[in-house]
This record gives structure tokens, sequence and C-alpha cells, in this order.
């Protein structure tokens, strides 16, 4: 394979440090592995190179490149990860006893149960909060907020507050020293130690930094757009004075802010650690076409905080067609196509910003009985707790025997949660099972719970029995009935420790409403929630988009597109710009994982389409990229609603098609705007604008779309245009 002259000068890249700003598809391993084998053959010594990967997989592939493209006989560098790093000066740290011999907790429960520990130590019965804070969302939220103290290293304290985690956290800062102390008590170390324990001996120390500087000359580092503060500050301290630090990655994709990494890593923030850098692009993608590269620089354009660089798709990729289609079943329908062109599922994806977001999905091929597989099985509609339970209260309408059943009841009084210890539950529902009665107000029972906890575990009982007798209703009218008697939205943000979690909770509440609302007959949807399946390899994968980066695949539909969604947010929980222009970044490396098709697919109903689909220009793109595979120049110019950029982007593959814009999808400007008038949006069809304001050069208008709802938007930006 040729390597691209950009490549080629990242391969021959002289003295000092380098960052390399790598597109979606751009050839970084290619790149890295060419990069090593030139510095070998400059006689740079193996044992002074050390490449960083971002997890084990990407450097067992990266080893292997290596190995294959190296002379036999080469001795190679050290391929790591940086916990593989974190383990091994952890190791020397320990014999040279600056650091005390601990061991690792290498299971999450191991973890959850010393924050458990620690929390029971904090909290003390009195603690209105106490039960709530051994829930295991609240466990695994403090587990969260753990970690990303040491990732950030910095005060805890600092964190909380910048966290914000919600009612029933404010333990966890006394709670995260508490668990401290027993980690040291009992001489053991969580992953983020890994890093963590070594950082600060080191950082105390100059006579142990100087014992382990000056071992490197190379350190090259993959993903750079995700370290975090605790991985940047060893390599610092590792690279010394002495060594190069090469940087690959793209700011664009960085997509991992929640655990403390940051977008300016690859920015300002490098420079400031390491000093100059000589900067490489690596612009050309070998993943997809022209149509896609010229969306996904559309898409990223909204940023402020990105890195100013385009994306060009190489000759010889495959064409990628884009499309925008509404509900699950386009979504199948899509899946049939590719399937008549004699496609498998096995090359298709589908992306979600939220597992919530994939159970209509799963719903959909469960009905037409096509194969999936999840990216986690825990994921599968029929695993989710709350949709397990839910099922559980339906269920009690068809077979009203199941009141005498107790694991039955446990599971039902258990969520959505009465916060009520579990031991105390078992006991109880034994008795209700058995009598089929409430104990009475003396009962020992009862009579050992806080009058909140009796009156809601009081008002389930009453629900579970008058269920049997709700037969006629639908299967969507029962399952808001119960939503409604046991407040769950209200008790699921309360449980919930990350107000994400919460969210994401209600979210499925409402999918499943939804879902109900088309089935409609109870027996059918108990009987599709309730549906075991098992991941096939031979069916379509569904995965988050935190867990695509650096893959790709031949077809992907990125589900979920919607407003709310993606980008997600909810009236208590507003956007801020970084929060947005992250989203944007979540976004940008969805779309980026096709090859040949990108399918974009938006809810129906309440649910707008998501800003993001409207700021990609997908048509634009596909006309484009139609244009441009024309062996003769179009008669007419190629009509766009962006214009520079496209511009830009013909300039740097050299072409010159001729451009015109669009002004019917074209800002208007403010005076010729009025309440009350009717324009007509590209995504969100028609609708009448109802308020104008702001800057009279640049104003915002408010409009109530027919079908799409009421939506804000910067009217120079939208591809709107007025009708009479
Ligand atoms: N100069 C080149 N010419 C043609 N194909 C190339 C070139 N460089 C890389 N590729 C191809 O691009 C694809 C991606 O390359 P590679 O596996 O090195 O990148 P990666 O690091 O996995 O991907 P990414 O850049 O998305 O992180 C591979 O199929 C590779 O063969």
């Amino acid at each position: 394979m040729k390597l691209t002259s950009e490549q080629q000068a990242v391969v021959r890249h002289g003295g000092g440090h380098a960052r390399v700003a790598a597109v979606a598809g751009s050839g970084k391993t290619t790149t890295m592995v060419a990069r090593v084998l030139h510095l070998l053959q400059q006689g740079v010594d193996p044992r002074r190179i050390m490449v960083l990967m971002f997890n084990r997989s990407a450097r067992e592939d990266f080893q292997r490149r290596l190995a294959e493209m190296a002379p036999s006989g080469q001795p190679l560098p050290d391929v790591r990860t940086f916990h593989s790093l974190g383990l091994r000066l952890t190791q020397s740290l320990t014999r040279w006893r600056a650091l005390e011999s601990r061991q690792l907790l290498t299971a999450d429960w191991q973890l959850e149960r010393l924050l458990r520990q620690a929390t029971l130590e904090v909290l003390t019965d009195a603690d209105a909060d106490r039960d709530s804070a051994l829930e295991q969302d609240r466990l695994e939220a403090l587990a969260h907020f753990s970690g990303l103290v040491k990732a950030e290293v910095i005060d805890p304290q600092l964190v909380y507050e910048r966290l914000e985690p919600g009612d029933g956290s404010s333990h966890f800062v006394a709670a995260w020293h508490r668990a401290e102390a027993l980690l040291a008590e009992h001489g053991l170390m969580t992953y983020s130690d890994l890093l963590y324990r070594p950082l600060l001996a080191l950082e105390a120390a100059p006579d142990l930094q100087r014992r382990v500087q000056g071992f490197l000359d190379h350190v090259i580092i993959d993903e750079y757009q995700d370290v975090n503060a605790a991985q940047q500050r060893l390599l610092a301290m590792l690279a010394g004075r002495e060594a190069a630090v090469m940087a690959v990655g793209d700011a664009n994709q960085c997509i991992y802010e929640w655990r403390g990494a940051r977008p300016d890593a690859m920015l300002d923030n490098f420079v400031r650690v390491f000093g100059h850098a000589t900067d490489y692009p690596l612009s050309t993608t070998f993943r997809y076409g022209h149509a896609l590269a010229l969306a996904a620089n559309q898409a990223i354009d909204a940023n402020r905080r990105r890195a100013d660089q385009l994306c060009v798709a190489a000759p010889g990729n495959p064409t990628t067609d884009i499309c925008v289609h509404q509900g699950a079943s386009a979504f199948l329908e899509q899946l049939g196509d590719w399937q008549r062109q004699g496609r498998q599922l096995g090359e298709a994806c589908l992306l979600v910003r939220s597992w919530t977001l994939s159970v209509p999905m799963q719903l959909a091929l469960l009905r037409e009985g096509i194969p999936f597989r999840l990216a986690r099985e825990d994921r599968f509609v029929f695993r989710l707790p709350l949709v397990e339970a839910l099922a559980g209260y339906l269920s009690l309408v068809l077979q009203p025997r199941l009141l005498q059943d107790p694991a039955h009841l446990l599971l039902v009084f258990s969520q959505p949660t009465c916060f009520v210890p579990r031991e105390v539950l078992a006991a109880l529902v034994t008795r209700l099972a058995e009598t089929q009665r409430w104990p009475g107000r003396d009962d020992p029972l009862v009579a050992r719970l806080k009058p909140h906890q009796r009156r809601t575990l009081k008002k389930r009982w009453e629900l579970l029995c008058e269920l049997p007798r709700l037969g006629r209703l639908s299967a969507d009218a029962l399952l808001e009935h119960v939503v409604a008697e046991v407040d769950a939205e209200k008790v699921l943000k309360r449980a919930a420790a990350r107000r994400d979690k919460g969210e994401e909770d209600v979210r499925l509440l409402d999918v499943l409403i939804e879902q109900a609302r088309e089935v409609r007959d109870l027996t059918t949807f108990i009987e599709l929630l309730r549906r075991p399946v098992e991941n096939r390899d031979d069916g379509i994968l569904i995965t988050t988009v935190h867990g695509a980066k650096g893959l790709e695949w031949p077809l992907v539909v990125v589900g979920g597109v919607n407003e709310e969604d993606f980008p997600h947010y909810t009236r208590d929980n507003p956007l801020d710009a970084a929060r947005l222009e992250e989203e944007r970044r979540l976004y940008y490396v969805a779309i980026t994982r096709a090859i040949e098709k990108l399918v974009l697919l938006h809810d129906a109903g309440a649910h707008r389409p998501s800003r993001f689909i409207a700021e990609t220009g997908c048509e634009d793109a596909c006309r484009l990229a139609e244009a441009l595979a024309e062996s003769t120049p179009p008669a007419e110019p190629v009509r766009l609603a962006a214009v520079p950029l496209a511009r830009r982007y013909l300039k740097v593959i050299g072409s010159e098609l001729p451009l015109v814009e669009d002004r019917t999808a074209q800002a208007v400007t403010s005076d010729t705007f009025v309440a009350g008038e009717r324009i007509r949006h590209a995504v969100f069809g028609e609708g009448e604008v109802s308020v104008v304001e702001g800057d009279p050069a640049n104003p915002v208008i408010e409009v109530r779309f027919d079908q799409a709802g009421r939506r804000r938007l910067v009217a120079h930006r939208a591809p709107i245009e007025r009708l009479a």
C-alpha cells in the first residue's frame, strides 16, 4: 500500500513533539506502524520507543500488524495500554517501597461492596437517604464519581460541585474519603489507582521521578483526544525532557468527557503541557465516499471548539448513500432492501445514543423475527429489570393467581424501587402471598417501616389487587395506569443517582407506552417483552455510539435521532454550549462509522427530528457527490445551501464543479419575518412563525411546526423558505 503524502510526512517526522490530527478512517494504525518501522530503520533502539493504545483490542491489533510488517527477527518496542503501563509502574514503585503492596479489585462487585461499606459508615441509621444510597444505581454512581476524581486528579469536593450529582448524593465526598481509607486498610486498589497512585507518588518525590525518566526517546499515543488528566500527567512525567511525544487522534471525536477527557487535550492543552509541537493532518479517509465526507464536515461545522480540518474521501472509496427516514417500519424496510441486494445483516449496525433508544428497534426486530445481537447482553429488552417488573404488573391482569406467588410479588415490589431494604420486602411479600391481606398497623412486619415506606407499599399492594379487575383496558392504558399509580417517573428520577440514568429510565417508560399503543393486545405485548432471545452472529449488531469508537460497518443505521434524545437533554437538564458540542461530536462519531450506507432514523409522534439532521445537509451532500461521480460536468451549477464549505472541499480534491447557493433553503433576514407568517423547513416541514426576537441582523425565530411541534431556530442558519 502506498502511503499518502500526509501519512509519509508523519512517518518521517524529525525531532520534537508532534500532533497528528487524523480524521475517521484515515489509516492511523497503518501510519503509526510505518512510523515505528521507520524509527527502527533509523537505528532507534526498540526499548526506547513506547506505543500506547486506547484499549486491549487496539493494542493487540497494533502488535499483530507491527509484527507482520517488521523484518523477521527484528526486536519490537513495547506496545501498551494505559492500564498495563500503570500496572507496571505500580509494581516498580512497590518494589522500591514507594508504594505499599496492594491487591487489585478486578470485579465490579468487589468495588461495589467496598463502596457499600464506606456508605454505611458515613451515613447513620437515622439518615433518611441511607436505604436509597445503598441501591445498586447509587453505588454505581459513587463508583463513577470515585473514578472521575482519580482521572482528573483533583479534590473530590471540586468534582462534586461540578458534577452536581443530584438528590441523595450529598455523602459522596465523605464516602470517597472513607473508601480510600478502607482500600488502604485492606491493602486493595481499583483500576483507577493503577495510574492515580503511581502519579501521586512520583509527583511528590523528585528522586523517584529520576528513576523512571530517561528511558524513552519516542512515545506514540493513539486516540489522544480521549486521554484524561491522570494519563496526560503521567505521560509528561515519563517523557521527561528527552522523549518526543507524538499524539495521534481527532479532537472532533472526543466523546469521553464524562470520564475526564477534554477535547482540548489535542488542541491548546497539548502545547501547554509539552511545549511546541509540529502539526500533521491526516485528512484523507479510506472509509467512505464524498457524500458522507461532505456530510460529516457539515455536521461538525457548528462546533466552535474543534479541529478546523476537512475530512476528504480518497478516490477509490466506495460511494456512500445517505438517507433520512422515520420510524421503526422504515428501519425494517432498510434492512429488507439490504438483504434483497444480497447483503448480510452481519454487515450492518444499529447505533444508538443510549440503550433505551434501542428498545423500539429491538421490539420491531422481535416482531418480525429478524436476528440481532447486542454489544451488551444485559440490554436485551427482556433482561431490563424495569421491563421485567412492568411485564410482571401486566401479567397480574391475566393471571390473578400470581398474587399468591411471593417471587412475583417481590419482583413488582422491587421495581420501581420502594426504597425499602430487600430483606424487609421479602418478609412482607411472603406474608402477603399467604394471607392476601395487608397486615394490621401493629404487625411487626409493617410497624418497623417508616411512615412514607408504609404508605408506598400499601398503595402498591392495592394496585396489585386492582389489576385483575382491569382486563378491559388496552395494553397502553394499563401501562399508563401502572406508571401513574406507582409514581414511576418521580421514583425513577429519585432512585437514579446519575441524572442521565434517571432520564433514561423515564424515557424507557415513554418508549414502552408507545410500543404498547402500537401492539394494543395485552397478551401479545407481554409475550413480546418477555421473549427470550440470544445474540445471533448472523444478525444486525446493536450498540451505543460510545461502543462503536474506532469501528466501521458497510451499513450503519443511527436510531433515535430526535431532539432531546440526540442531542440528549430535558426541560430539567437543558443543554449548555459545551454539552451540545459534546453531543455533536458523539453524533459525528456515529455517522462516520458507515462505509456504504448511512441511514438516519428519527421517531414519529411527539418526537421532533434532531437538529443534527438539518445541520448535516444530507441531500446537498448526496447531490454534490453525484455530480462528482459524473464523467462530464453538469449542465447546471449544483444547488447547495452551504456553498463555502463545499468550495473548500472541491478545492482540496482539485475539482471545479460550478456551485450556486440554493436561495430557497437560505437565510432570510429579520426584516422579512413577522409573527404569523408561514414557512417551510427542509426537515420539520411547514409551520407558522410565532416569535421573532434577538439581534435584528441575526434573529432567533420560534416556529410552531404543523408536525414537528414548537422549535426555536437561528433564522440565518436554518434551511427555511417563506410561503406566500
Ligand atoms: N495510504 C493508504 N492507501 C489506501 N488505503 C489505506 C491507506 N492507509 C490506510 N488505508 C486503509 O484504510 C483502512 C483504515 O486503516 P487503518 O486500519 O490503518 O486505520 P485505523 O487506525 O484502524 O482507522 P482509523 O483511521 O479510523 O482510526 C484500512 O483498510 C487501510 O488498509
